[in-house]
């Protein structure tokens, strides 16, 4: 059987800044390698450590502009003042030939996904409580105050919309919430992509229609 006619799986994770979700993404990733990252397209500029084409490919307003006329993006948003876009390029090939690829975007970019991937698995995390979000964002050490402020301030819109998701990851205990981030992956596999390639043959061997 080809590929085609398995498409990979297309998870997306999305939270309000702070709560965790590069974190869990990240120990995701370690422990699965056959899950894909996505770079994205963001007009922000590199912070601390980040390199161009590894945590970001860092663009010019008017190159993201050139990007979203040639419909070059799956989905893109405004985030925090700064623009972040998904390419189709990096996630339709990879889908297409039976990978998995997980995306790491707001809120606004993963219902963008779902119209166009019905199939996708939208995954929230939310941190314990406010109290927490805001230590954890000041703990990070990554942004100003009154960045901090924004974030806070766009969390609070961001978790109006925690019910459209199909499932939703409360990070407090950092092992918990990424057992279960393991567990939504290996369920969505098992009704999809390589266990259902396995189990067609299984059916095949034992006659079922
Ligand atoms: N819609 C969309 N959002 C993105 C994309 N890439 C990153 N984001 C989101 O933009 C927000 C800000 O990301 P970033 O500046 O890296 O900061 P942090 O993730 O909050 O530390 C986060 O909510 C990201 O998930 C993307 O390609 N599309
Ligand atoms: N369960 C947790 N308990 C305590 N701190 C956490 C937990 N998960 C993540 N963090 C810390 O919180 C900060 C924000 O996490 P990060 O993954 O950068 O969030 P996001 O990608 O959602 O903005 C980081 O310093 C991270 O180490």
């Amino acid at each position: 059987m080809s590929a085609m006619e398995y498409p990979g799986n297309l998870f997306v994770v999305a939270a309000p800044s702070g709560a965790g979700k590069s974190s869990l993404v990240k120990a995701l990733r370690e422990l699965d390698s056959a899950v894909n990252p996505s770079v994205s397209h963001t007009t922000r500029a590199p912070r601390g450590q980040e390199k161009h084409g590894r945590e970001y490919f860092f663009v010019s307003p008017a190159e993201f502009d050139a990007m979203v006329q040639a419909e070059a993006f799956l989905e893109w948003a405004n985030v925090h003042g700064h623009r972040y876009g998904t390419s189709k390029r990096a996630v339709e090939e990879r889908i297409a030939s039976g990978a998995d690829v997980i995306l790491e975007i707001d809120f606004q970019g993963a219902l963008q996904v779902r119209k166009v991937f019905a199939n996708a698995v939208l995954i929230f995390i939310l941190p314990p409580s406010w109290e927490e979000l805001r230590s954890r964002l000041e703990r990070r050490g990554e942004d100003a105050p009154e960045v901090i402020e924004l974030r806070l301030q766009n969390a609070a819109e961001e978790m109006t919309q925690t019910r459209e998701f199909d499932y939703v990851i409360i990070n407090e205990l950092f092992e918990r919430a990424l057992f279960d981030l393991k567990a939504i992956v290996h369920a969505q596999r098992l009704r999809y992509s390589a266990q259902r390639r396995a189990r067609a043959d299984t059916f095949a061997a034992l006659n079922i229609p």
